[in-house]
């Protein structure tokens, strides 16, 4: 569905990424781990556009994505940000319906279809009984769901998240993240996203791609890419590995950091 290749970005003559290969089917959830500052948001920029790269190329549907204009894309494709911000007095439902840009037309006025596409998205997430509240008066994890409805309004095929659970107590993680396989389930969304929290990679993933500084360090299922290697040369950390007496689904090993260990500088 989305395919990057040799992707080379820098900043201020600083290489970001370089180099870089990335690919995510239809309704598979990807999600991107590496240590902070590796490039994971730099990369989910790049392959929703936000940012041009240097050098290789981002294929959307086999098309190349900078031959899509912004609406035809913007139909397709939605991207949360880590950090996002909405007039303070807007409510959720208005929230909701800036999901629709890309279909309105001169104006931008909503017609029929509009109106039940963002009805829609507020029953899917549950956030129809926030429907005319503030955004302001929204707690952490509320306010996530409600981007997160806006987003399902735009009806994409593919779904950037990144972080998605940062902030969030256990409680809401949790609803997110089953908020997004549920997503992904029922309407076959293709989702990516960042994660830090590796149990729950390993928890709502189909595969995972590691990040090390500028570069990829391993693409795969996710138990072949969560092993000691990885965590030794990626965070720099042992990890102890539990066996799951419940069945999450995925994989069924918890990991929990037991100590760092020197930087791996290969
Ligand atoms: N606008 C910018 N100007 C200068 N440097 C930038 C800019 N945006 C990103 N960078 C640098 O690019 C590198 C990669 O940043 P990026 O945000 O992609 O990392 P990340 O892996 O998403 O980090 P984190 O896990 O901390 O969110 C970092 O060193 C960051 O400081």
């Amino acid at each position: 569905m989305i395919r990057a290749e040799h992707i080379c970005y820098s900043i201020d003559g600083r290489p970001i990424l370089d180099d870089i290969s990335f690919s995510a089917e239809q309704g598979e959830i990807v999600t991107i781990v590496g240590p902070n500052g590796c490039g994971k948001s730099t990369l989910m920029k790049i392959l929703s556009r936000l940012l041009k790269p240097d050098c290789g190329s981002v294929f959307f549907l086999g098309k190349p994505l900078n031959a899509y204009s912004g609406k035809e894309l913007a139909k397709q494709l939605a991207i949360l940000p880590q950090s996002k911000q909405a007039p303070p007095d807007m409510t959720v439902e208005q929230l909701v319906q800036f999901g629709r840009y890309p279909y309105t037309g001169l104006g931008g006025q909503l017609r029929a279809a509009d109106f039940t596409a963002v009805d829609e998205a507020l029953r899917r997430t549950g956030m129809d009984r926030f429907r005319g509240r503030s955004i302001c008066t929204l707690s952490g994890g509320e306010g996530q769901m409600a981007w997160i409805t806006m987003a399902i309004a735009q009806t994409p095929r593919i779904l950037f998240l990144d972080e998605p659970t940062t902030y969030l107590d256990i409680c809401y993680q949790l609803e997110v993240l089953q908020m997004i396989r549920r997503l992904n389930h029922t309407l076959s969304l293709t989702i990516v996203m960042v994660l830090h929290d590796l149990n729950q990679a390993a928890a709502y993933s189909d595969r995972i791609f590691t990040m090390k500084p500028g570069r990829c360090y391993s693409y795969g299922k996710t138990e072949d890419v969560l092993c000691d290697a990885m965590f030794r040369e990626v965070f720099s950390v042992e990890m102890n590995k539990y066996k799951n007496p419940k069945d999450r689904g995925g994989t069924d090993i918890v990991y929990m950091p037991e100590r760092i260990v020197e930087k791996y500088e290969g």
